[in-house]
């Protein structure tokens, strides 16, 4: 079943104010698909568009190649799981499973089969009986994704779901979360501002800001090769030094960094010598010795001991801040603050990017 779905030239206004800007987008059948970016950026208005609570104000969604013009939300093949759950405290858990399917005028056996499949499949057999309210926050969890499943949608639309659990239960639940998907084989928009939780479960990764799209990619690429300044600082942790453009040529720029001298680093798109850039280096590829392509002299403001690595706060000549990652068997017990410390990387390790850390 193609179950894929397209937003096809999409712009949504309210009033004066356009919270998404004109968005093609193709979204695979099956896929694990994440909208990334910070609050107010526009996810929850793309989900709206998607369940059909709000018709775009240009443009169409197509689910598996259908026009959704007109067609009403209840009539759509999605089903969404909102962040608060919304299940019916007084109902039991079965209940709660098949409540869209009683709606709908299935039969109490066909309901109850359906409701022992799906609590097989959220690891819950034999709790229908339960009440939610005896439940933990991860239990509900998992009986909202069976309820939302128990239609038979084609699309699971799901916002910010895990947003009220613990950090442990929230890892957890990635997991669990990513099994299923696989189990069903149904497609899964997933919006969330958790770029932790975007890069562990999704096939692809749309990161957003200020109503548009910055990038789509796999989320590997989206960490090794961002396109913009906003993914390269938004996902994952980043070091920027900004500077003027000095050359740009076989993928490789150079730029100068005022009294840090020049720095060179891949550039996957061509720059003007003279335009402002910034040269982004991921903390784990600063080196504490001299011996790479770019050299950084810093003063250690504070180490921090993370476990099995440590992180180093250090600020440039120029006060910029630069945070480095290293093992945690790289400890010198002379690492205190005021420190001196000689920072190398490899230019394949650091990528250049046309604009400013903040640009959206
Ligand atoms: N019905 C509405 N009328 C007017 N403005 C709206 C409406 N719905 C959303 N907006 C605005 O559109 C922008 C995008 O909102 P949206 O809820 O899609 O963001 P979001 O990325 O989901 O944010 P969050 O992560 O905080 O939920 C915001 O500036 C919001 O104020």
């Amino acid at each position: 079943m193609d179950s894929s779905v397209h937003l096809d030239n999409v712009v949504m206004q309210f009033g004066d104010f356009t919270a998404v800007q004109q968005m093609d987008l193709k979204i695979e059948s099956g896929e694990f698909f994440s909208f990334l970016g910070p609050s107010g950026c526009g996810k929850t208005t793309i989900l709206n568009m998607v369940s059909g609570f709000l018709e775009p104000t240009k443009g169409a969604v197509r689910i598996g190649g259908q026009d959704m013009r007109g067609v009403p939300a209840n009539k759509r093949p999605t089903s969404m799981i909102f962040q608060n759950l919304a299940l019916f405290p007084l109902m039991t858990v079965a209940e709660n499973i098949e409540f869209g399917l009683e709606v709908r005028g299935v039969s109490k056996a066909e309901r109850r089969k359906t409701s022992d499949r799906l609590l097989e499949l959220v690891a819950l057999e034999g709790s229908g009986t339960k009440k939610v309210s005896e439940l933990s926050g991860g239990q509900k969890q998992r009986i909202a994704i069976a309820r939302a499943l128990a239609v038979e949608p084609q699309v699971l639309l799901l916002d910010e779901p895990l947003s009220a659990l613990d950090l442990k239960l929230r890892q957890h639940m990635r997991t669990e979360l990513k099994e299923i998907q696989r189990k069903t084989g149904i497609t899964f928009i997933y919006i969330t501002h958790d770029q932790g939780e975007a890069l562990t479960m999704s096939d692809r990764v749309a990161v957003m800001s200020a109503g548009k799209l910055q990038q789509v990619a796999d989320p590997i690429s989206l960490y090794k090769q961002p396109d913009t300044a906003f993914v390269a600082s938004f996902v994952g942790e980043n070091n920027g030094i900004t500077g003027k453009v000095v050359s740009y040529a076989n993928g490789e720029a150079v730029i100068d960094a005022g009294v840090l001298g020049q720095l060179v680093g891949k550039a996957h798109k061509p720059l003007n010598t003279g335009d402002t850039a910034t040269l982004f280096i991921r903390p784990e590829s600063l080196h504490l010795d001299s011996q790479r392509d770019c050299q950084i002299m810093t003063q250690l403001d504070e180490v921090n001991f993370e476990g099995s690595y440590l992180t180093l706060n250090s600020r440039t000549l120029d006060q910029r801040a630069l945070s480095v990652q290293l093992g945690a068997n790289q400890y010198q017990s002379d690492m205190v603050s005021g420190k001196e410390l000689a920072l190398s990387y490899s230019a394949v390790d650091a990528i250049v990017i046309a604009g400013e850390v903040g640009d959206v």
